[in-house]
């Protein structure tokens, strides 16, 4: 489904490379989890594979369709929620959306009936018309997610969709994410939270200084690593305990 070739990415202001000859490939249908410390080059991959930063080399290529042959192509196929929240803070969350699926060639009906679909899944419904900056993270987390998924994408890349929300919003969100695979949809996503990756991933890569460290089944990694009782004890294992802060 995703053929990732010897990717690397070194920024034009940076000394060192971000992403370094990182080989990976997921099966359509999975849910991958990218998981690494602060600066390992998560959002990075992310934004490579949705052709939003172009890589210094390597190639890629999702369900066939190759990154510099197939670019509207691809667009069509993918979603793309990011970590920062991509809405107009003065218009609705119908607005909002309305604006999103028009992005997507999506209108009238088709659009008018999706967003009132997936607003009522998330359980915004009643919210629809209020402006998005009365909304707390956690709503807007679930409005971020909508827009990226209006059109129905084959492939959902997530950059930490739970970052910041109630322990309800994450619920809500991860098992709205569940339902979408289980309708066919791949899903792509990095968290910093090692315990929803265990059980919601069915491989991850831990990546570290812009390389592929390892990756698997979650349980794989577990029992590979003697004395591990979770991921969290793998990542701490294969990635250090030194704290990466830097400015
Ligand atoms: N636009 C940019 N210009 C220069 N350097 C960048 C840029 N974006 C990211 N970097 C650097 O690339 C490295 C990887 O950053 P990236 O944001 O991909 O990591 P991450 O794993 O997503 O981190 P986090 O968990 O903190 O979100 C870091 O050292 C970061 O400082």
């Amino acid at each position: 489904m995703i053929q990732i070739d010897k990717i690397s990415k070194k920024y034009k202001t940076a000394d060192v490379f971000s992403v370094s000859n990182l080989d990976l490939n997921i099966s359509e249908n999975e849910i991958f989890g990218l998981l690494g410390p602060n600066g390992a080059g998560k959002t990075t991959l992310i934004s490579i594979l949705c052709s939003l930063v172009k890589p210094t080399s390597g190639t890629f290529s999702i369900n066939g369709l190759n990154y510099q042959q197939n670019k509207n192509e691809l667009k069509q196929l993918i979603g793309i929620v990011p970590q920062e929240y991509a809405l107009y803070p003065t218009l609705t969350a119908f607005e909002n959306l309305k604006y999103f699926g028009s992005m997507y060639g999506l209108h009238g009906k088709t659009l008018k009936n999706r967003i009132n679909q997936y607003l009522e899944i998330l359980g915004l419904s009643q919210f629809a018309n209020k402006k998005i900056d009365t909304f707390s993270g956690g709503m807007k987390r679930r409005i971020n997610l909508i827009a990226s998924i209006l059109h129905e994408p084959k492939v959902l890349f997530l950059d930490e969709p739970t970052v910041g929300v109630d322990v309800q919003s994450k619920n809500v969100i991860i098992e709205f994410l569940q339902n979408l695979n289980k309708k066919g949809t791949t899903i792509i996503y990095t968290s910093h939270h090692l315990n929803e990756a265990e059980t919601f991933c069915t491989r991850v890569a831990i990546i570290d200084h812009g390389k592929l460290i390892t990756k698997g089944k979650p349980a794989d990694l577990i029992s590979n690593h003697e004395g591990a009782h979770n991921l969290e004890d793998v990542f701490l294992r294969l990635t250090g305990k030194a704290l990466r802060d830097h400015a």
